[in-house]
């Protein structure tokens, strides 16, 4: 068994510390906030950001980052904007980095792989993605994931050393097609949730889905992804988790805009992140860049901006009719 770092102690980051502890490995958890080091060292518990799960005396909490930098695999489990700065920190050692995050950064409009690529300068990259509420990992409930990483042998390599009974990853060299579903989903999970809480029914989501799914794909081949990792566990597969229930964040988001409040009402005070929100503005400038139609995520936006749920809704629906498919 190995030493593993992980990098952020939010619910995801703890989840993947507790499985990967649960099959044996030591983990070395590196946490923002010292009442969480000292809730994880001190009571195996992180009621902040994942209440009621004890977790293993094999996951250390660390606040000194360079704790982190020589275990045999770092996983990267930051809110999306925040990777550069804290991978900013950690020393090089050629370790590894297992990108477990979901988003596109604002400003340079790059994915993740590039971020961290750029930010340490010298480590593969991999990208862990797919349909992964924390609470349920955690639980050691079965959960399957996308691992892929450019060079097929490191993610081959680093599957088997993640593989657990509970926690089963796919291999894929498709590093764009991960990132792109993981980021995406998130975006129209928003959507479906903004359909639940504004009571627009079942036939509404499932389209919100099928169309979203669609966009997904557009963005995605046009920026280099394959069809078949978007159609995978981290496209596909995550979209239909996150669209369907209020286990999501972004979702969760979603239904209080439905119901008419204002998003920075929705977003102040909360110490959890609705990937999303972030991403919906950056996603819909990386889509105009790259000349992909995405109504969907442009309906979002507005949304988020406050605009009016009734007339956002009605303008998606008149639009010119046009053909079925991509
Ligand atoms: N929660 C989940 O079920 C899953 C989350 N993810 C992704 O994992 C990433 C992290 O999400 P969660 O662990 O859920 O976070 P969380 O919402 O549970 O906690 C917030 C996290 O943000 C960190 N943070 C806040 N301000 C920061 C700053 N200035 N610099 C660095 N870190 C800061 C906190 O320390 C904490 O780790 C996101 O990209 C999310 O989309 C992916 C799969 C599942
Ligand atoms: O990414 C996730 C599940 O795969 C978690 O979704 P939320 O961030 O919407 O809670």
């Amino acid at each position: 068994m190995s030493v593993l770092g992980v990098l952020g102690g939010g619910a995801w980051g703890t989840a993947l510390a507790q499985v990967l502890a649960s099959g044996g490995h030591y983990v070395r958890l590196w946490v923002r906030e010292p009442e969480v080091i000292q809730a994880i060292n001190g009571t195996h518990e992180n009621p902040l950001f994942l209440p009621g799960r004890t977790l293993s005396d094999r996951i250390e909490a660390v606040g000194d980052i360079t704790w982190v930098a020589e275990a045999a695999a770092v996983l990267v489990v930051t809110p999306a904007q925040h990777m550069r700065s804290v991978l900013a920190d950690l020393p090089r050692h050629g370790q590894p980095l297992i990108l477990c995050s979901k988003g596109i950064e604002a400003g340079s409009l790059k994915f993740l792989h590039e971020v961290a690529r750029e930010a340490v300068d010298g480590s593969p990259v991999a990208v862990l993605s797919g349909p992964t509420f924390a609470h349920e990992v955690a639980a050691g409930l079965p959960t399957a994931v996308t691992l892929a990483a450019e060079d097929a042998a490191l993610a081959h390599r680093l599957a088997a050393t993640i593989a657990q009974p509970t926690l089963r990853p796919y291999v894929s060299t498709d590093v764009v097609g991960a990132e792109v579903g993981g980021a995406v989903k998130n975006v129209l999970a928003i959507a479906c949730g903004v359909v639940e809480g504004a009571g627009l029914g079942q036939n509404a989501r499932a389209a919100v889905i099928a169309r979203g799914f669609a966009e997904m794909t557009r963005f995605g081949l046009a920026r280099g992804a394959r069809a078949e990792t978007l159609s995978g566990l981290s496209g596909l597969g995550d979209l239909v988790l996150t669209c369907s229930s209020t286990s999501s964040r972004n979702f969760s988001l979603g239904v209080g805009l439905g119901q008419g409040r204002p998003a920075e009402d929705l977003l102040a005070d909360r110490r959890t992140v609705a990937e999303g929100a972030h991403t919906a503005p950056v996603l819909a400038q990386a889509a105009a860049a790259a000349g992909v139609d995405m109504p969907v995520t442009e309906a979002v936006c507005q949304l988020l901006a406050g605009a009016d749920v009734g007339r956002v809704v009605e303008a998606l629906l008149t639009r010119p009719l046009r053909e079925e498919g991509f």
